[in-house]
């Protein structure tokens, strides 16, 4: 439906029509329940699952503001990075891999991120996940819609200068072993190199929202809420309504 809608005008901004898109497409999901069945790794559940990924650099913020979107919002917060640093303290048999993988500030293999990522899911009684630090790669993200078989509806990505993010680590006093300036150097390397691809795959989808991650944690978070707050308004038996009003900006702006 929402393509025949795209097509009416072709001067209409291409983030408009991706966002608009975007939001019919979860629209769409969240009240079927079939755009994005999972390929039966999740357990069904009553409602389609809601996949936010959140990606940003180290120190961007992502963690910070995870607990306020969950507090506002009401989404299981799930973060890679917590999830491999649970496997390091319980001992398991990645353990000492994933923390020599941490201390380099390379990447964990994403067959073990995304089965611990697939866990926490299936434990959850919440149908809204906000999933902190993951895709980071290509691979991360091929591995995710391999394994679960979804795909986002929502991208957030902080976007911070680098001389900051390196002067939030290094004062982020949470004891990890990545916190300092060698490691910090080697992440973000990385960053660039294989995050910022998956950035971009996200961005021409038109499934990205980018946040200018400078500022206090309130005024990025006021950032943050309407991202969010516009998918809160999207009531269930409006279906109609919501195809018709996209119509009409769509006719309106050509
Ligand atoms: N807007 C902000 N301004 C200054 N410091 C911040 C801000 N947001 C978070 N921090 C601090 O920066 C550090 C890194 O934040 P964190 O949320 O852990 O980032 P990430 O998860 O992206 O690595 C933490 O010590 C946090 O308290
Ligand atoms: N998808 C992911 C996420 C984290 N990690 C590893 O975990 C480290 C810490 O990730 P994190 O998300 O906790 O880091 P911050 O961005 O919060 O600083 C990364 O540098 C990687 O070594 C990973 O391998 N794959
Ligand atoms: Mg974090």
């Amino acid at each position: 439906m929402w393509r025949r809608v795209a097509s009416l005008s072709s001067s209409i901004s291409s983030s408009f029509l991706a966002q608009t898109a975007s939001r019919l497409n979860t629209w769409e999901s969240l009240t079927t329940g079939i755009a994005q069945q999972a390929k039966g790794v999740i357990a069904p559940k009553e409602k389609t699952p809601f996949i936010t990924f959140f990606l940003g650099g180290p120190g961007s913020g992502k963690g910070t503001q995870c607990i306020k979107i969950v507090e506002t919002f009401g989404f299981a917060h799930l973060s890679a990075g917590d999830l491999l640093r649970r496997e390091i303290a319980s001992k398991s048999a990645d353990g000492a891999m994933i923390l020599n993988t941490i201390k380099e500030g390379k990447i964990v293999p994403s067959q073990v991120t995304v089965k611990l990522i697939q866990k926490e899911m299936e434990l959850s009684d919440n149908h809204k996940f906000l999933i902190d630090g993951f895709p980071r790669t290509e691979e991360n993200r091929v591995s995710f819609e391999r394994i679960i078989g979804v795909e986002p509806n929502v991208v957030l990505f902080f976007d911070c200068p680098e001389e900051e993010m390196v002067k939030r680590v290094l004062n982020r006093n949470e004891g990890r072993v990545d916190d300092n300036l060698e490691t910090i150097k080697k992440r973000l390397t990385v960053f660039q190199a294989l995050s910022l691809p998956v950035i971009n795959y996200y961005s021409e989808r038109g499934k990205l929202y980018t946040i200018k991650a400078i500022g206090t944690e309130d005024e990025i978070f006021e950032q943050v809420r309407p991202i969010f707050a516009a998918f809160e308004a999207i009531p269930l038996n409006t279906r109609w309504n919501w195809y018709i009003s996209a119509l009409v900006v769509v006719i309106d702006m050509s």
